[in-house]
């Protein structure tokens, strides 16, 4: 079998173990190799000619990127997954007990078990290639550093600092990495294996104390102190969690025994609780998120057709959504965007709008002024349909009017080429619709972003009849190189994302006429794991966004869709949301806290207080939206369960420690979940009918994975 690790002696006496996984992209993890590289380590013990070992990765732009999550996923019982733990906790002892010195010389990703192999080593040099990256990452699949990282970052780092890197899962840069002292130094690729050899040969040093600000050196220099950080940090992580994610508050536990009780038994408590989290129903939700989205990457959307090249693009209207999709073409997919409104209010919105994001990495130190300034010359600005002649694609980003959209191809038709693709950024209109002003309708494509554009990670690719392969792809291509996870998605009112929250947000909009409050309704949906609550969410996005969509989706998918009358009074009364300072909550206020606007309920002639169980409250939202979404498979408008998952977790927040809503599904049983809709349909109506796939999975007792 080939090696992965391969021992070059210099003569200078300082050897390279260059890590090379056999056929592998990245380097991950494997407990495959703890024969080869224990083979590796005695073989260095015995030769004294040996004064020094530098770590290196033979792939590109990766040092090593973790534990490989498909072994985790292959544990079948929890001692599997501790015999994993343990067997990394006693080569990375191995290693770091070694009598030479050790220096890790760290090119590109190095994340999880990746940094904990690092972390082993005395020392620490990185390059600053911007692919490096530090971190350990596995809270975000359910999981903790199993190997070692949550005794030797809090050692090497400090306690605080090390709890904010394992509870986020954050990221480091290279010069971040050093001033907080977990590398030694950050220099140029092209000098890190002379640096780390330079090190080797220096012997071995302690590692650089960061400076810590006074109060974490108190805090972190006697026991009560560091009670005090755990005490607050569990007080943070359950307020966060809401207990439904098991992984910070153990987190939180290995470094407290470790710190409190010493490295073994810290150690013993890690292998425990990692064991534990493999096995948990979250963890392996969101490792399927990984490989899902992993997979994703690769699909062109349109089979092996060749997307054309996007060199230059227009963005038709300069707001909210068209200075986001303007920002995130320049700043993340570096194309240059031309933004058309028809003011200069419009325009200068998409300058400032990418200007702040720009700006914001300035301030943190991610870019140099030049940077941003080059970036932001990307961005060019007009009132006519001037200099996009070349523009290979135009997206559109104005209101829902389906005559303005209309008028918008035909411009574009005539002023730019005739491979130029329509994108048009609709919420509900059918792209259909919007094609029939085409006279090249295969050059006519949806592309649904969602607000805030420069943080949603979904975008809906809709294709509609005539739509071709190659317009598909060269748009799905696009969306990649804006960072964005692209789904495609087949025409239709609502596409798959809003379809699904509308049914979703009118129930809410439901429980609150009968009664519940505000506050009570959002606090339900955020404990049962979204990020907002309904009624939060529908002033962010703006109920009267929401009011526009309704009357579209009831039209075309149906009386279910049919929104609660009561709502038009929010309108009547001038309530937009946030956008006007008027909605559900109180905006402008000094308070930190949103607070209720109480008035709405007198707005809308109710009384508050029947407060139900807050479970049955999400329950009845979230069975609407799971509903509905096997209605967009049984249609087509997605493709299979995978995209329906990513689609919600990635565009509406579904908690992803439940794998999105078909893997839910697997979870409550088809079954169950058909006795519960029909409960419902008994008592509130047919809104709650079930899906015809849903009764036939409960009658067959089948699930959409396993
Ligand atoms: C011991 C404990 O502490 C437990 C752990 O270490 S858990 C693992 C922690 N590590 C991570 O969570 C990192 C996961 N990987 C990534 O975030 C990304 O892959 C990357 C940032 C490292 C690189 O991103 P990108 O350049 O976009 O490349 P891809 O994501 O497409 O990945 C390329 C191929 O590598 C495979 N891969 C990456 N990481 C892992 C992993 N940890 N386990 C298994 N496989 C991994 C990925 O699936 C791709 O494989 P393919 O064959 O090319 O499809």
């Amino acid at each position: 079998m080939e090696k992965t690790f391969n021992l070059a002696r210099r003569d200078d006496g300082i050897a390279i173990l260059t890590m090379d996984v056999p056929g592998e992209t990245m380097n991950t993890l494997r407990s495959e190799f703890g024969p080869e590289i224990s083979e590796v380590l005695a073989e260095i013990k015995a030769d004294a000619s040996i004064k020094g070992l530098v770590l290196v990765s033979g792939k590109k732009d990766s040092f090593v990127a973790g534990a490989d999550i498909s072994m985790l996923d292959a544990c079948e019982t929890a001692a599997d997954a501790k015999l994993l733990s343990q067997q990394g906790h006693v080569v990375f002892n191995e290693l770091e007990s070694l009598t030479i010195p050790v220096v890790a010389a760290i090119n590109g990703a190095c994340l999880g078990g990746g940094l904990e192999l690092a972390l082993a080593c005395h020392q620490r040099v990185c390059s600053l290639n911007p692919k490096t990256m530090m971190g350990v990452p596995e809270v975000q699949l359910g999981l903790l550093p199993g190997g070692g990282g949550t005794q030797r970052l809090p050692r090497l780092v400090g306690v605080t600092t090390a709890l904010d890197m394992m509870l986020t899962g954050k990221q480091l840069r290279p010069k971040q990495a050093v001033k907080m002292g977990l590398v030694d130094d950050a220099v140029p690729e092209s000098i890190l294996l002379r640096t780390a050899v330079e090190m080797a040969l220096a012997g071995k040093r302690p590692a650089k104390k960061k400076k810590q600000p006074f109060i974490n050196k108190l805090l972190e220099g006697t026991s009560a102190g560091r009670n005090i950080i755990f005490d607050q940090a569990g007080k943070q992580v359950a307020k966060k969690t809401q207990g439904n994610f098991p992984a910070p508050a153990k987190i939180i536990d290995c470094v407290c025994q470790g710190m409190t009780k010493g490295m073994v038994k810290g150690l013993e408590v890690e292998a425990s609780h990692f064991a534990e989290l493999v096995m948990s129903k979250e963890s392996e939700s969101l490792r399927s998120i990984f490989f899902a989205t992993t997979e994703m990457k690769k699909e062109t959307g349109a089979g092996d057709v060749k997307p054309r090249t996007v060199k230059k693009v227009m963005v038709l209207g300069g707001g909210l959504m068209g200075g986001g999709i303007a920002s995130v073409t320049t700043t993340k997919a570096k194309i240059p965007a031309r933004v058309k409104d028809i003011n200069e209010t419009g325009l200068s919105n998409a300058l400032s709008y990418a200007y702040k994001l720009l700006d914001k990495g300035v301030k943190r130190r991610h870019m140099t002024p030049a940077v941003r300034d080059n970036l932001m010359a990307l961005m060019t600005t007009t009132t006519e349909y001037k200099g996009i002649k070349d523009a290979d694609m135009v997206v559109e980003a104005v209101f829902e009017d389906l005559a303005l959209k209309h008028q918008m191809v035909k411009d574009v038709e005539r002023e730019c080429g005739e491979n130029t693709i329509f994108a048009s950024n609709t919420s509900s209109l059918p792209i259909g619709q919007i094609a029939e002003a085409a006279s090249r309708p295969e050059n006519v494509i949806g592309l649904h972003y969602f607000s805030p554009v420069e943080k949603m990670p979904l975008v809906e690719v809709i294709a509609h009849a005539k739509t071709s392969a190659e317009t598909i792809a060269t748009t799905v291509a696009f969306a990649k190189k804006q960072g964005k996870t692209p789904i495609v998605v087949q025409d239709g009112a609502g596409f798959y994302v809003n379809r699904i929250l509308a049914l979703y947000m009118n129930e809410a909009a439901q429980l609150l006429l009968e009664g519940q409050s505000v506050e009570h309704l959002d606090k339900a949906l955020v404990k049962f794991g979204f990020p907002v609550g309904p009624m939060t969410l529908l002033d962010e996005v703006g109920i009267d966004v929401g009011a526009k969509i309704s009357p579209i989706l009831e039209s075309e998918l149906g009386e279910r869709f049919k929104a609660p009358a009561a709502f038009d009074k929010l309108l009547a009364d001038d309530r937009k949301g946030r956008k006007n300072g008027k909605g559900f909550y109180l905006y402008g206020g000094k308070k930190k806290t949103k607070e209720v606007d109480q008035t709405v309920y007198s707005v809308l002639g109710l009384k508050p207080g029947v407060d139900t169980e807050a479970s049955e409250v999400a329950q009845r939202c979230v069975v609407q939206m799971l509903n509905e979404a096997v209605r967009c498979l049984e249609e087509k408008i997605i493709a299979c369960p995978r995209d329906g998952d990513i689609g919600a977790i990635f565009g509406i927040g579904f908690p992803p420690f439940l794998g999105g809503p078909f893997h839910y599904i697997d979870t409550l049983g088809a079954d169950h979940l058909v006795k519960i809709l029909e409960g419902y349909q008994a008592r509130y109506g047919n809104r709650f009918e079930p899906a015809d796939t849903l009764k036939q999975m409960a009658a067959d007792g089948t699930s959409f994975f396993s």
